[in-house]
């Protein structure tokens, strides 16, 4: 009877904590055990220098329900009695790291990558969160003996000679009873096991094994009206293998690149646009990027997840490393696989923050030119995705205080006056008119209202192009934009626009001046409303506009208006009455002033009614306003 030797006080300590605290999901120890099976057979293939029969590699899970086993076993290099002892006897203290950094050494004169995935000594005593006991039944490459590794935990462990035909390793579990809070017999189901090794394990580089039962037509019978069925064992291999993103791009097909994101990612639909790329340099990585279709589902929902799945070697991390994305650009959907990443122990978190964001920039970057190159090569498919996601881009405009403006600017489409289609800023200012200082925007409910507005139809007049603001977003995005390419943006439905010749000026304030009292009096009419009536050169057809003065606009004041947790004392734009003074009505009023006051204030409250209506606003009193045009209209 061999002697049970004992773990150290700290190794017992170190176990404890192990089983109990640093891994959040139990589930992970098959990703450890399959991880440690890859290392091994990795270190067989270094070690014997590419000799070694490639077709026996594999690992192989056996799930066994009388026993309440779980076996997985490799064909990898195996254990000595001493490896043994000092790898699995000592907690932390990784075979796997040391041999990596032998590997390097020999590195020089060797080109291979050592995709060893080990590195901190613990990932094997995960198995204890599941098992009530672990066997590990290990043969040395090139060695004749066979060795057994026993033990429950935190009572120490037992090493003894056995036999065993091949090299590798076989660890043996017995997954502990289950619990109200736990089911540990999940992992000896099938269907579990599958999962598990599809979500962690799928693109290690060997083949992970297991016999399944599968049911199947009895030959002879697939012609009969009633095929009978049995149950076969088939051996399944159940990992991809090579992940998709580490193939030769030229290799892969449109198709496979759809696939893959509708399986990973729950779209029914294609992506719009896949964007696969790899970097070198002090963080290497390659990324897998998907622009999808349509809006994901719940985007605007407070559930929504943003950010990439995270690969390191190959082995899943997490699956959504939300540093990975700016806000920005959360409708990104895809994954990042680096062998740079400081994993923390349990590998469920990342350690510094320092390459993730030096890959996050990398990310934005490469986004952003793909959508620049999108929209200079394939304006039909950018507008197409600027409808369902523009919106994040604005987002990055104001985000930050602005800070990031300029990478986003020229990937913004607003509707225009000019076509009724997109313009990018670019595209607008490269055809103002010589003596056009401003860009003008109007903002309004939607293009069709936006176009009517007096303001607009001048301007339309003066042959000026105006930019139509729809999105709530808009006005924001100008007010932190102010400028592009040294022109400032201007809300034409606010303030002065100073187009006017300097007859047309003359002949103004001449109009003006005569007609002072008459001005001054629909003030007083209207009250508090207006804080100013004033002719203006900007109608040309209609009769009236409302104007905003300096300070917030219209479209703010509504948008403020909308928000929740409103102030007693809302947010309001100045509201000044613009008089055409070439239209009827005008002489109309000039006539009324000299014969019938109270007429004078009737016309101005509806003048003022019909302003606010072209506007947007609610007017404060229909049912009044119907009776007063009812009346005029009588008469
Ligand atoms: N199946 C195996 N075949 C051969 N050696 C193994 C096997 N499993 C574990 N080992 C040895 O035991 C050591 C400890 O394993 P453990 O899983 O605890 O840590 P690790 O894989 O090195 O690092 P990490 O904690 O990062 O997974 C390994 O480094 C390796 O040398």
């Amino acid at each position: 009877m061999a002697k049970k030797k004992q773990f150290k006080a700290e190794s017992k300590r170190l176990l404890d904590l192990m089983i109990n605290s640093i891994y959040t999901h139990k589930e992970i120890f098959l990703r450890e055990l399959v991880s440690n099976a890859s290392d091994a057979i990795d270190k067989y293939y270094y070690e014997s220098q590419g000799h070694a029969d490639a077709s026996q590699f594999e690992i192989r899970i056996e799930p066994n329900k009388e026993a309440r086993t779980l076996t997985i076993s490799d064909t990898g290099i195996g254990m000595s009695k001493e490896e043994l002892e000092e790898n699995l006897g000592t907690i932390a203290k990784s075979g796997s790291l040391a041999f990596k950094e032998e590997m390097k050494k020999k590195e020089e004169n060797n080109n291979e990558d050592v995709d060893i995935i080990g590195q901190f000594g613990v990932g094997f005593y995960s198995a204890f969160m599941v098992a009530k006991d672990v066997r590990v039944v290990t043969k040395k490459a090139g060695s004749d003996e066979a060795y057994e590794w026993v033990s429950a935990g935190e009572d120490g462990y037992e090493i003894t000679p056995c036999t065993k035909e091949t090299n590798g390793t076989t660890i043996v579990l017995t997954l502990k009873e289950d619990t109200d809070e736990e089911n540990y017999s999940k992992y000896l189901e099938t269907y579990e096991l599958k999962e598990l090794i599809k979500k962690y394990s799928d693109y290690i580089r060997y083949p992970i094994k297991m016999n399944v039962e599968t049911q199947k037509m009895k030959e002879g019978t697939e012609e009969s009206e009633k095929p009978e069925y049995e149950t076969v064992v088939e051996d399944q291999t159940l990992n991809s293998m090579v992940p998709l993103w580490k193939r030769q791009k030229s290799k892969i097909t449109d198709e496979e690149y759809n696939q893959f994101y509708k399986d990973h990612f729950y779209d029914y639909q294609d992506p719009q646009k896949v964007i696969h790329f790899s970097v070198e340099g002090n963080t290497s990585f390659t990324a897998l990027l998907y622009i999808p279709s349509h809006l994901p589902q719940g985007f605007y929902s407070q559930d929504y997840k943003k950010g990439l799945q995270l690969y390191c070697r190959g082995v899943f991390i997490m699956d959504h490393a939300e540093e990975l994305l700016p806000d920005s650009l959360r409708f990104v959907k895809g994954l990042v696989d680096s062998q740079d990443l400081s994993l923390n122990i349990s590998r469920e978190m990342l350690q510094h923050d320092h390459q993730l964001k030096l890959i996050a920039g990398r990310i934005e970057k490469k986004v952003l030119n793909e959508l620049g190159n999108m929209l200079a090569k394939d304006r039909e498919a950018y507008e197409k995705f600027f409808e369902e996601f523009g919106v994040n881009l604005k987002f990055g405009v104001y985000n930050n205080y602005g800070m990031d403006k300029e990478k986003f600017q020229d990937l913004l489409l607003f509707y225009s006056s000019r076509e009724k289609k997109y313009v990018t800023l670019s595209e607008y200012v490269s055809r103002m008119k010589e003596d056009q200082k401003d860009i003008y925007f109007v903002s309004g409910k939607d293009v069709e209202l936006i176009d009517k507005m007096p303001v607009v139809q001048t301007l339309k007049n003066k042959e000026f192009e105006v930019l139509y603001l729809t999105d709530e977003v808009d006005e924001f995005v100008m007010q932190t934009l102010m400028n592009y390419k040294e022109k400032t943006f201007r809300n034409a439905a606010q303030g002065d626009l100073d187009l006017d010749s300097e007859e047309e000026k003359e002949a103004l304030n001449k109009s003006k001046e005569e007609n002072k009292d008459l001005l001054t009096f629909m003030k007083e009419a209207l009250g508090d409303e207006v804080a100013e009536v004033k002719l203006s050169n900007k109608l040309t057809e209609d009769p009236v506009c409302l104007t905003a003065g300096e300070g917030i606009s219209f479209e703010m004041e509504k948008v403020f208006a909308n928000m929740p947790n409103q102030s007693p004392m809302p947010m309001k734009a100045t509201r000044i009455l613009e008089i055409n003074p070439n239209h009827p009505i005008f002489e109309t009023l000039k006539t009324l002033y000299t014969s019938d006051k109270d007429k004078v204030k009737e016309v101005a409250e509806v003048l003022y009614d019909q302003a606010c209506l072209i506007e947007g606003f609610a007017i404060k009193d229909p049912i009044a306003y119907s009776k007063k045009i009812c009346e005029l209209l009588v008469k």
